[in-house]
């Protein structure tokens, strides 16, 4: 799709793409209307088109966001754009994009609590981070919004409610574009780097694609590639980043099926769980995980326990009279039968636990589904978040089941 040339190029670009409701649960998407091949353009949109802190110091907002104190960050800036713009309804000329965008999210941000209460621990702690940020956010913009008061006719409470502001937050949250930095007087120092982009912002995430996206300033457009084939009429993907499920969840609102990157977090505390209290050494052993940073990021994945979990277990399980060896342990070399075999064991005892822990949590969540109906959409989500991990798990016992054939 390169820049215009002329009315067939315009017509035949018209025809690359079309907005699709799919049925894999992904939401509206995009079709291709032809096959795509390697490094093809699938996107090229001009800048002009992208909505950015620019757009929204160039509008009516720029002398308002110019003489408030201390700055607004971009993020502010592009948040207050939207509420307004929505707002401003059929006056809006971003009303074509503001209607396409969906009306409500299921980032942890915006389920219930009760939902939020069943999620991995992990995430859990990262969505009730993000709440209080979120909450945090709106009430120190609270005085802005009232400055924006001469703008309304309206109360402008009623205008820039929680709601709206939510609505807002994650509408850029979900769909920006990465643009690099650029700096502006009249915002605070906080990176500026994104922009909505409409239509481009339709394109579904599959972490089995790469695709190229970037601003190219010579062509002065947001573009976007095809990295491999794409057959006439599928849908055409984009992927957001290496991300987990949970990470998926926490930013993006959604969950990917089969994700490679998913995986499953083992806490300190799961770690220490099953050795025995009795081992003297076992404080400098986390102290060395700790200084070495393997106490955070081990998981199970889809090839089983991974080489930082399985390292910081033999480390953990190190006898008394290897102790010396730690620093072999750490550069993954074999230590002693005994080693391979009891971090082996351990793994196996936690994968167990785990397995356990999510079958009860379905159990819950299960019930939970018939007794809220009301909330049935957020826990199918948390649901199939927990049945990606349970499938990772039972993968992981069999992996160790194999692994552990060789010590009897
Ligand atoms: C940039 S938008 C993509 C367009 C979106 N489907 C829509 O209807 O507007 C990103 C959002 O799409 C949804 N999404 C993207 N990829 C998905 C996937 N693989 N599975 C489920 N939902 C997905 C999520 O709600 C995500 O927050």
């Amino acid at each position: 799709m390169q820049k215009g040339r002329g009315r067939t190029s315009r017509i035949r670009r018209r025809k690359l793409l079309r907005t699709s409701a799919s049925g894999g649960g992904t939401g509206r998407g995009l079709m291709s209307k032809t096959s795509l091949r390697e490094g093809q353009m699938i996107i090229s949109l001009p800048e002009s088109c992208l909505l950015t802190t620019d757009t929204v110091i160039q509008s009516y907002l720029g002398p308002y966001i110019t003489k408030w104190m201390p700055p607004p960050s971009p993020l502010l800036a592009l948040c207050t754009f939207l509420v307004s713009e929505k707002h401003a309804g059929d006056q809006s000329l971003w009303k074509p994009y503001l209607d396409i965008l969906p009306k409500s999210y299921t980032c942890p941000v915006c389920l219930e609590p009760e939902v939020v209460d069943v999620l991995p621990q992990p995430l859990k702690a990262k969505a009730k981070e993000q709440r209080a940020r979120v909450q945090e956010f709106f009430a120190s913009s609270r005085d802005f919004f009232s400055f924006l008061q001469p703008l309304f006719v309206e109360a402008i409470d009623s205008i820039f409610s929680y709601s709206a502001f939510l609505w807002a937050w994650c509408t850029v949250n979900t769909r920006a574009v990465y643009l690099r930095p650029r700096w502006r007087e009249c915002l605070s120092a906080e990176p500026d780097t994104c922009a909505l982009a409409p239509y481009l912002d339709l394109l579904n995430h599959s972490p089995h694609i790469q695709v190229k996206a970037a601003f190219n300033k010579e062509t002065g457009c947001y573009e976007i590639r095809a990295a491999s084939r794409c057959r006439k009429h599928e849908q055409v993907f984009i992927c957001y980043g290496p991300h987990d499920n949970q990470r998926l969840l926490l930013e993006y609102g959604f969950v990917s099926l089969h994700n490679p990157h998913a995986c499953v977090y083992v806490s300190t505390e799961m770690l220490v769980k099953y050795l025995p209290q009795t081992d003297k050494q076992m404080n400098k052993k986390i102290s060395i995980l700790k200084d070495h940073g393997f106490i955070e990021n081990l998981t199970f994945g889809w090839d089983g326990p991974s080489w930082r979990l399985l390292t910081a277990l033999k480390l953990l399980c190190l006898e008394t009279e290897k102790f010396m060896c730690w620093k072999r342990v750490l550069l993954g070399e074999v230590i002693s039968d005994t080693n391979e075999k009891t971090s082996l064991d351990l793994a196996q005892k936690i994968c167990n636990y785990f397995i356990e822990e999510t079958s009860a949590v379905l159990q819950k969540v299960s019930d939970m589904k018939k007794e809220k109906v009301s909330l049935i959409n957020q826990l199918i989500l948390v649901e199939t978040l927990w049945m990606e991990e349970l499938k990772i798990l039972q993968t992981s016992a069999e992996i160790l089941n194999s692994l552990q054939t060789p010590f009897p």
